[in-house]
């Protein structure tokens, strides 16, 4: 069953004269963990923001389990978890509160949402912190908290905008098993990372983006067999995206 499916999708910052994503048609399957991966200014906060209904495409359509998100917004978004890249935490806020904060707008509440946060708390190793502020945390302790804030109400389809940036390979272990384990029981995952032995750990499904278009789609096995020589994720990402350096946000 088809989870996402973007049907000739285009967004432009500049009153069209160039695009950060262009005639983009994807179909993503239930239960997919499927990765968007490209250099830096490829398109990939682009398209993922626009998959999640968090921006508006110049042009094209976004559908979420075969429902329109331009007349079905409301409906979808009850079904759908977004982990954006900046941590959207109130760095005054405990974690407690930040995620009773987040809960409540998914419409949970009482000892559902408490149980849900103390669960979601342990699960992240960061129980003991329930009740201390966003802002006396670590880099790591926010990416676990602000990944909790997407997670809470059980997504049926979740969106990540770099998850484990800038995270030390503890914290990234305890976000990756969190993200398998949603995955095992059902969760269809769409990420985008610069982490590209990761993504060809994680992935059941990639596709390479540039300058808004895509490159290549495949299993991670299909990308590395399409180009010659190539031993991993990172000889294909090169081969088709080249040596030179971006400077773009
Ligand atoms: N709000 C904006 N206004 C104008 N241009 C933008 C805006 N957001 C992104 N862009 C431009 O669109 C292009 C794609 O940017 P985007 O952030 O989607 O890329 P990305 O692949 O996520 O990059 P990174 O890996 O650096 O996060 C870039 O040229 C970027 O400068």
């Amino acid at each position: 069953m088809e989870a996402i499916r973007t049907q000739n999708l285009s967004k432009s910052y500049d009153g069209q004269k160039t695009f950060a994503g262009k005639d983009l048609n994807i179909t993503i399957s239930q239960g997919e963990i499927f990765g968007l991966l490209g250099p830096n200014g490829a398109g990939k906060t682009t398209l993922i923001s626009m998959m999640c209904g968090l921006l508006k495409p110049t042009s094209g359509e976004v559908f979420l389990n075969e429902l329109n998100f331009k007349n079905k917004r409301t409906q979808i978004l009850k079904k759908i978890g977004v982990v954006p890249q900046e941590y959207a935490l109130y760095p005054t806020l405990t974690a407690g509160e930040n995620l009773n904060y987040f809960g409540s707008l998914y419409n949970l509440h009482g000892n559902d949402l408490k149980q849900r946060v103390e669960n979601g708390l342990e699960q992240v190793g960061l129980l003991d912190y329930k009740n201390k502020a966003i802002k006396d945390f670590s880099g790591g302790m926010k990416r676990r908290i602000n990944l909790l804030t997407g997670i809470l109400h059980n997504p049926e389809i979740l969106f990540l905008d770099e998850p484990t940036v800038g995270v030390d390979i503890q914290s990234k272990e305890v976000i990756m098993n969190i993200l398998k384990k949603l995955n095992d029981n059902g969760t269809t995952i769409v990420y985008t990372s610069h982490h590209l032995s990761e993504a060809q750990d994680f992935c059941t499904r990639i596709t390479i983006i540039d300058q808004g278009q895509i490159l290549k789609e495949g299993t991670p096995d299909e990308l590395i067999q399409s180009v010659s020589d190539a031993q991993n994720l990172e000889d294909v990402f090169l081969e088709l995206t080249g040596n030179q350096v971006r400077n773009d946000a």
